[in-house]
């Protein structure tokens, strides 16, 4: 494709490389196969390349959805191999911007000169990843969630390189594989969903380090209240539903009160300290047993398979 000119029609097959088969990277390379694309999948460490296909096709008798798309995914060895023919490269290798940098070196000096380069780096400023590319117009950020055949947003994210073709192009690619994209337009660090997300769990930890309420009882009052509307009521949706002259005088009294500190909480770097790191270790801000983990991880998959249908 042209990353110069004007904006693309989305092509009806597109080549997609995914770099990175782990748990976004097989799941991203199942969208693209299941929209029709032929996906190439590579992975630096073999025993996750070689379960890429078979994690996939799981999930698809999972989902109900056509197993014969495992079909147009190929796992492929070699890097260099994977991007040769791509009209769209994805990176979903680690989250370390060092390997990052030196993955898209590596694509640039193999991929066809017109294809579109994507990170799905999920806080990671594209600039930082992409400044050192020839061809920086070419270059984009597309953040998925995961579950990332259940979670419908990718975030489109562009530098100020990016060309309106670039976009054009990735916006299309995606909506044409069912996602819900969203363009953002400037770069920062944890685009727009994760500043959202990351800002009201700031709060939470705070809560919970000042001995306002335990672990549990944020989640409850989360999941009880606005979390029930979230899904079809955004905040400033809300905003305006209740008046913005309320949310003036709701942010007069309460943005003075809520956390505002720059870094992460004590509360939290002491839990990683003292190796209490969540689920795999048993506890976290809460304990978990191992049928606590499992029941809650089927409760969200359920509900997500729930509001996809
Ligand atoms: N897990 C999430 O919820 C989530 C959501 C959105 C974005 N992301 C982002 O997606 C990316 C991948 O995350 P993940 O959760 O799938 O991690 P993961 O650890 O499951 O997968 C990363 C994969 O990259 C592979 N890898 C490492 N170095 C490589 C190299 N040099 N060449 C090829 N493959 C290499 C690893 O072997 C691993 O299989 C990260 O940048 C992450 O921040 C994750």
């Amino acid at each position: 494709m042209s990353t110069t000119g004007s904006s693309p029609a989305p092509a009806q097959s597109v080549r997609i490389a995914v770099i990175g088969a782990g748990m976004m990277g097989h799941g991203i390379a199942q969208v693209f196969a299941l929209a029709g694309h032929s996906v190439t999948i590579t992975d630096a460490h073999a025993p996750t390349l070689a379960s890429a296909l078979s994690r996939v096709e799981a999930n698809l008798i999972d989902l109900g959805e056509d197993v014969s798309a495992v079909r147009r995914i190929r796992p492929v060895e070699s890097l260099a191999e994977a991007v040769r023919d791509a009209d769209f490269v994805v990176e979903a290798a680690s989250e370390n911007l060092e390997l990052k940098r030196k993955l898209f070196a590596e694509v640039e000096a193999a991929a066809p000169a017109g294809a579109v380069l994507a990170s799905n780096t999920s806080v990671i400023p594209i600039t930082e990843i992409m400044r050192n590319l020839t061809r920086r117009e070419r270059a984009v950020g597309t953040h998925w969630w995961n579950p990332p055949f259940l979670v419908p947003l990718v975030e489109v994210i562009g530098t100020e390189w990016t060309s309106d073709a670039t976009i054009a192009f990735t916006m299309a690619l995606h909506e044409g594989a069912g996602k819900t994209p969203v363009h953002v337009k400037k770069d920062v660090p944890g685009f727009v969903g994760n500043r959202l997300q990351h800002a009201l769990w700031r709060e939470a930890v705070s809560l919970v380090e000042h001995g306002i309420c335990d672990a549990e009882t944020v989640d409850t009052v989360i999941k009880a209240s606005f979390g029930r509307r979230l899904a079809v009521l955004g905040p400033l949706e809300n905003a305006d539903l209740v008046g913005t002259d309320l949310t003036l005088a709701i942010h007069q009294t309460v943005l003075p009160a809520i956390e505002a500190r720059p870094g992460p909480s004590p509360y939290l770097e002491t839990l990683v300290k003292e190796g209490r790191l969540g689920m795999k270790s048993g506890e976290g801000f809460r304990r978990w047993t191992p049928e606590e983990q499992a029941a809650l991880k089927k409760r969200v998959v359920d509900h997500l398979k729930k509001a996809r249908d």
